[in-house]
């Protein structure tokens, strides 16, 4: 598929045909052209191109055009040399970057960026001085020059590719560690240091012929590019072939390395190799019990439960180092099979939550509190965890699954569909690749994908965005999760296919008894597609509510929410209703109620004092000082009229 794709390409097999003749002038030269290449013959001293010499002779009278082959090999071996020092101390330097704390990274990529503005000529120069004059110098020099590229390459890479989804997805599923890197990581690395590496032997033969041409590398009577074309130079104006010669083989080789890489890239990444063949043709997925109680922590579990929150916290470093809580000691439990929805505008701390229940808080984030999956403590203290990490992984991988919002950057682009679907359940289930193969089509089938057994051996890029959802949706049903985490499952796709994924949500939901939490900005879709709400504001839950009741809501964030829903029985001439205002700043949230400075109904107290969570009557729990002052009279007049 590979092969078949780069020898496709124009570049791909041009350049692959003209590193052959390389390699073969490289194997053949010395035996064939040695002798012509070293015999010193006065008489024929200085030639021009004759039928006997085709480039003519140099002032010893060697034919220049055996010359200039018997330079291939050391010449071509110099810049490969070079080039594998620059992999070897680059890579894991890069590498070591991505892995170390904040401050040291940026003091790391800082210097890196500040060699990498250091022509590498320049290095290969000192490195002459101190190792002495030779090939030696040259090929160490632009060696150690071209690693500070690999480096800042490996780096990024890392940092990027660690972070995303699908990796978080294979981590989840309990991909070990040498699978995600080589299976994961790698592959979606490999196309840029492939480039990297092609880019750089092109920079080195035209570095190391440069320092030979200056007559710091290659001496007489060994003979590189760079050394013929110091020779050819002193004789251009008797005959120019001696100078241009050299000069062509040191481009066209450069050149032809890089067509290489670039061809190489795109036949090992499908996307570049789909998006390529797009512009040759011209185109452009029981009531529910989730309760927000302060007296949760040191309860007994609830055997009833799936997941049980207490008094989470999610902080990350502050601007100025102290720590920022982004998410402020929430507690809710989610019963077996239960939908559970949670809803607030963007930055209430929605996905943090969702995040910390899934172990994915990214790096240097934190959390505190207890999170209890089938009554397993899973959650960061120690203090409180019974189990091991790999537990914990272990765990987590068969019980939970996250969807995540947008499915292409969930979705690995360099491995099919079926090697997705399959290899979490083999690795960690120990099943067959045929067992493993029926249970996906199995799901494909659940997700109404058609022909899916003919879906496994494609890549994510050949489907639409609602099939990539539903690929999604079937990979983390692979394991039959107890809890199903949807966050914001269908902002990346149209309205139709939105519905689509939440009627197959629903059926999961029936079929599997999987449990769900559903992260969403629209309360309108949660209302239609969750038991019960959880509505978070500036990283607390404000309200709780069942969602066949929501027309009991009391916080006044969450009335404006239900206010914004876009309602089809109002007047098409009505603006939608907006939230005036913007959420709280995290670094500098105000004082009392985060919600006070945008609530219609502040009172003196809310900018005093955060108001506590309370049970009302009906199991909504709200958090707001002018509610509870409603229930406290509500109370008082219910029990005055026992
Ligand atoms: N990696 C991170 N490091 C530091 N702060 C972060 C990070 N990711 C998110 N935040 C901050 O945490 C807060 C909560 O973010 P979160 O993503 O949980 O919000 P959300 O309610 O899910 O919003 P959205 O709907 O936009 O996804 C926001 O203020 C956000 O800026």
């Amino acid at each position: 598929m590979i092969i078949r794709s780069f020898l496709r390409s124009p570049s791909g097999w041009a350049s692959l045909v003209a590193i052959a003749v390389l390699a073969l002038v490289s194997v053949v030269s010395w035996p064939i052209f040695g002798h012509a290449a070293t015999t010193v013959d006065i008489v024929q001293s200085l030639q021009v191109p004759t039928p006997q010499h085709w480039l003519g002779t140099d002032q010893l009278g060697r034919d220049l055009l055996a010359r200039l082959l018997t330079a291939t090999p050391l010449s071509l071996g110099l810049a490969l040399g070079s080039v594998v020092i620059s992999a070897v101390v680059g890579i894991p330097l890069g590498a070591l970057a991505a892995v170390l704390g904040r401050h040291v990274r940026g003091v790391l990529l800082r210097a890196f960026d500040t060699l990498l503005a250091f022509p590498g000529i320049i290095l290969g120069i000192y490195a002459c001085v101190v190792i002495g004059r030779g090939a030696l110098g040259p090929m160490i020099g632009v060696g150690i020059a071209g690693s500070f590229a690999y480096a800042r390459i490996a780096s990024a890479l890392a940092m990027s590719v660690g972070g995303r989804e699908y990796v978080q997805a294979a981590r989840v599923v309990g991909v070990g560690r040498g699978t995600l890197l080589f299976r994961h990581v790698l592959p979606n690395v490999a196309d840029a240091l492939i480039i990297t590496t092609t880019v750089n032997i092109s920079g080195a033969i035209v570095a190391i012929s440069g320092l030979s041409f200056l007559g710091l590398g290659v001496q007489p009577p060994t003979s590189d590019w760079g050394r013929l074309l110091t020779d050819g130079i002193s004789q251009i104006s008797v005959n120019p072939a001696s100078a241009l010669a050299p000069a062509a083989a040191i481009a066209l080789t450069a050149l032809t390395f890089g067509f290489f890489g670039e061809a190489l890239a795109r036949a090992t990444n499908p996307l570049l190799a789909s998006r390529q063949s797009a512009k040759r043709k011209g185109r452009r997925t029981a009531p529910l019990s989730v309760t927000e109680q302060a007296d949760l922590p040191g309860a007994e579990p609830d055997a009833g439960a799936v997941l049980e929150v207490r008094n989470l916290s999610v902080l990350f470093p502050g601007p100025n180092g102290a720590p920022l809580r982004l998410v402020k000691g929430v507690s809710f439990r989610v019963g077996r099979g239960e939908r559970v929805g949670i809803v607030g505008e963007s930055g209430s701390g929605k996905t943090m939550t969702a995040m910390a229940v899934a172990s994915l808080i990214p790096h240097p984030g934190v959390t505190e509190g207890s999170i209890l999956l089938d009554g397993n403590e899973i959650g960061r203290s120690d203090a409180v965890r019974r189990m091991s990490e790999h537990e914990v992984a272990t765990l987590l991988s068969r019980e939970l699954a996250v969807v995540y919002q947008d499915p292409m950057s969930s979705l690995n682009p360099a491995l099919t569909i079926g090697t997705q679907l399959t290899e979490a359940i083999r690795q960690h289930r120990g099943m067959s690749r045929g067992d493993a193969v029926r249970r996906a089509v199995e799901r494909l089938g659940e997700v109404h994908i058609p022909a899916a057994g003919r879906q496994l051996g494609r890549y994510p890029n050949h489907l639409s965005g609602g099939m990539r959802q539903r690929v999604m949706i079937a990979m983390a049903l692979m394991d039959e999760p107890r809890l199903l985490i949807a966050d914001e499952p269908t902002t990346a796709l149209d309205v139709t296919i939105q519905a689509q994924i939440m009627e197959l949500l629903a059926e999961v939901n029936q079929r599997h008894d999987t449990a769900t939490i559903l992260i969403s900005h629209n309360l309108g879709l949660i209302n239609q597609n969750s038991d019960r709400v959880l509505v978070m504001y500036a990283g607390h839950i404000v309200e709780e509510l069942v969602t066949s009741h929501i027309q009991d809501a009391r916080h006044p964030y969450t009335l404006a929410l239900l206010a914004a829903v876009p309602d089809m029985t109002k007047p098409r001439d009505q603006p939608l209703a907006d939230i005036p205002g913007q959420p709280p700043d995290v670094a500098d949230p105000p004082p009392g109620c985060p919600y006070q400075p945008r609530c219609p109904l502040a009172v003196g107290r809310c900018a005093e004092e955060m108001p506590p969570l309370l049970a009302r009557a009906d199991g909504q729990r709200v958090a707001c000082w002018v509610a509870n002052d409603d229930l406290a009279t509500h109370r008082t007049a219910e029990l005055s009229t026992r």
